[in-house]
């Protein structure tokens, strides 16, 4: 198939840029929930779990992928909901909104099946604190993987891939987005962190094959390469699912160093970030000066149907 790629839709990024954030030290909670079929169940124990974050101090608080139904391409135009439209066609978003501005937190959503017209979507939301949706991010990198044996899961039969990346403004920072399969591509960090991102918030399922070898390794990777934080959120393991989610949410600091992390039961981690590391990385070790812009670009490709 030709590449609808054309030189003119191509731009190369400005160097980083670290916008001065509303705070530079506070407190996210990553909340791993055990997630069963029964989605009411589900919104009330996210809401549980995002008020005892609240209360043990997180301003920020992240969700896993798909917290509100079983991972399952049978699952996911069951439990799907229509984000733009809001209230009862999405109790799951509503209960986010609500306790965000209750709580007067930041919430990274995790994600949650979206339905869209005849389109389904693997979608986080991001609410800031007066309970405002400020973003909703769609996976752009869907994950089909089959090896033998091992895991076959083909997410493309159900869902879109969503084809913008999103970065977002918010009282915690400047926050990028990826959902789980999206960490694996680099570029998409790069492009955050030219962007100006102190953090990126990764909801993700990663599962008992490619998570012992891959899942801590793409985190502190996203993170030494590019300088900043990285936050992950996996559902709890439930190891009767047709999905056994590897679980071991993690924050991962400016030098590829692992600040908090947990094994795979339904917990809540608390942990502080400082983006004044992030200054103090980039000062001893200063990696954007020693890029050889000269021999190789990250050249951003402008849509001009978005
Ligand atoms: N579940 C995902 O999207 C990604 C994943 O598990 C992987 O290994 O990649």
């Amino acid at each position: 198939m030709a590449s609808s790629f054309k030189p003119e839709q191509a731009r190369v990024p400005p160097a980083f840029q670290l916008p001065i954030p509303p705070v530079s030290k506070f407190k996210i909670g990553l909340c791993q929930l055990l997630v069963t079929a029964d989605k009411e169940r589900n919104i009330a124990h996210a809401r549980q779990a995002i008020e005892d974050a609240a209360k043990r101090g997180a301003q920020l608080v992240v969700l896993p992928e798909i917290w509100n139904s079983p991972i399952s391409n049978d699952s996911f135009p069951v439990y799907a909901e229509d984000i733009d439209a809001g209230g009862d066609a999405s109790p799951s978003t509503t209960m986010l909104s609500e306790v965000a501005s209750l709580l007067k937190i930041t919430i990274v959503g995790g994600s949650i099946p979206e339905r869209c017209g005849d389109r389904l979507y693997n979608t986080c939301c991001v609410f800031d604190t007066d309970g405002k949706l400020k973003a909703k991010h769609r996976k752009i990198h869907l994950f089909d993987i089959d090896i033998p044996g091992k895991i076959s899961f083909q997410e493309s039969k159900t869902f879109t891939a969503g084809e913008t990346p999103t970065v977002v403004d918010t009282e915690v920072g400047r926050i990028g987005i990826g959902i789980c399969h999206d960490i694996r591509f680099q570029e998409l960090v790069m492009l955050y962190a030219v962007r100006g991102a102190h953090l990126i918030c990764y909801p993700g399922a990663f599962n008992m094959t490619t998570g012992p070898l891959h899942w801590e390794l793409l985190q502190r990777a996203r993170a030494v390469d590019n300088q900043l934080y990285v936050a992950t959120c996996s559902p709890a393991r439930d190891v009767g699912a047709g999905y056994v989610a590897w679980g071991h949410s993690t924050l991962v600091g400016p030098f590829g160093e692992i600040l908090a992390t947990t094994e795979h039961d339904d917990a809540i981690i608390i942990s502080e970030v400082d983006y004044s590391q992030i200054e103090l990385r980039r000062t001893s070790l200063p990696l954007e000066k020693q890029r050889r812009g000269d021999l190789y670009q990250l050249v951003e490709v402008q849509r001009l149907n978005s």
